[in-house]
């Protein structure tokens, strides 16, 4: 099955900034997509490579089989998108301007559009001038799902939304990718997104270090939690794959795939330390401990990447639904 957004290989710069470095990946229909990074890692940039406002150096974004760059106007019609600062015409009112853009889109984007609208309680006379930041952000967001785009690409939708409306809106992330809609999906709010996403792009400093479905990561990593004397240099050789290790004052945190729980109590005795403390982490805990160790000046290991196979990911197409 063919992927709804690919990026293989791609490498932008500005100046001497290496925004995204060599990045591969590519998501399956029926999915939902979370894209986590600190600040500039990379995500926007991955973003406007994917619709073609940003022409990778290197490499080739593609969204549908279509290359954005030679065919924006396709692409964007497939394409729901609402970026990190929306710009709406303050003057009009919801009402308009969703009458406004649906001259934009075949019949039935208004209908669609007032039926979002309402059912975040947007009233259709008000002024875009006089909403507040999260009635802007649901106004963009009506614009962006009225058309019933097959690919909605969002960067930070949430922020600016009230708790109870964050929720029900990613709650509603998750019924898109059951009708097989895709949704891409940039956000700092983890353990929210981590409710709603089946697969996991991690980027740090333009690298794309994780790239996998959220349960195998959660289902493969344990966090290791070694108590050792202040001052303790000693290297330890994990048993397991270590994805990031962060040294404290009293302890050790590690980020372990494939933990050989028996090797590590073994290990423990040998050292003569207390018993480590080991636990499946949450999304937010592993992203942390990423991007601790890079802060430290340590790299983080690119675990597997099954997702430049085809076979699999066609057999992940609309999956866990
Ligand atoms: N137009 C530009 N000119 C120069 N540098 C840019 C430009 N756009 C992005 N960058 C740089 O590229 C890097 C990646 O930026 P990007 O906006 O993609 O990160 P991000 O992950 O979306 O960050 P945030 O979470 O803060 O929105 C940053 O170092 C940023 O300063």
């Amino acid at each position: 099955m063919q992927p709804v957004l690919q990026l293989q290989r791609v490498t932008k710069r500005y100046g001497r900034t290496v925004a995204l470095d060599d990045v591969t990946l590519s998501v399956p229909p029926g999915t939902v997509c979370a894209l986590l990074g600190a600040n500039g890692a990379g995500k926007t940039t991955a973003i406007r490579s994917l619709l073609g406002f940003e022409r990778p150096d290197s490499g080739t974004a593609t969204v549908m089989g279509m290359d954005p760059q030679r065919q924006p106007l396709e692409v964007r019609r497939r394409v729901g998108y609402v970026s990190d600062k929306p710009a709406l015409y303050e003057w009009m009112t919801v009402d308009e301007i969703g009458w406004f853009t649906s001259g934009f889109y075949p019949t039935g984007f208004l209908t669609e559009f007032a039926r979002i609208a309402a059912r975040f309680g947007l009233e259709g006379k008000q002024k875009i001038k006089a909403l507040s930041k999260g009635g802007r952000a649901k106004v963009a967001l009506a614009l962006s799902l009225a058309h019933k785009p097959q690919l909605l690409i969002l960067d930070e939708p949430t922020s600016g939304l009230d708790p109870l409306v964050r929720r029900e809106f990613l709650e509603s992330m998750i019924d898109l990718a059951a009708e097989g809609r895709t949704v891409l999906l940039s956000s700092h709010q983890v353990t929210e997104v981590e409710r709603v996403a089946d697969l996991v792009a991690i980027l740090l400093n333009g690298k794309l270090v994780c790239f996998e479905r959220l349960e195998d990561l959660k289902r493969t990593v344990s966090e290791v939690v070694l108590q050792t004397p202040p001052g303790w240099r000693l290297p330890v050789s994990m048993p397991g794959k270590v994805v990031a290790h962060v040294p404290r004052h009293h302890e050790q945190l590690f980020m372990v795939r494939d933990l050989d729980q028996a090797a590590l109590t073994a290990m423990s005795a040998q050292l003569g330390v207390p018993a480590p403390q080991v636990r499946h982490p949450s999304l937010e805990d592993i992203l942390l401990a990423m991007l601790r160790e890079v802060r430290l000046g340590g790299t983080v290991e690119l675990p597997p990447d099954p997702w430049t196979t085809p076979a699999v990911a066609a057999e992940t197409a609309g999956m866990h639904r």
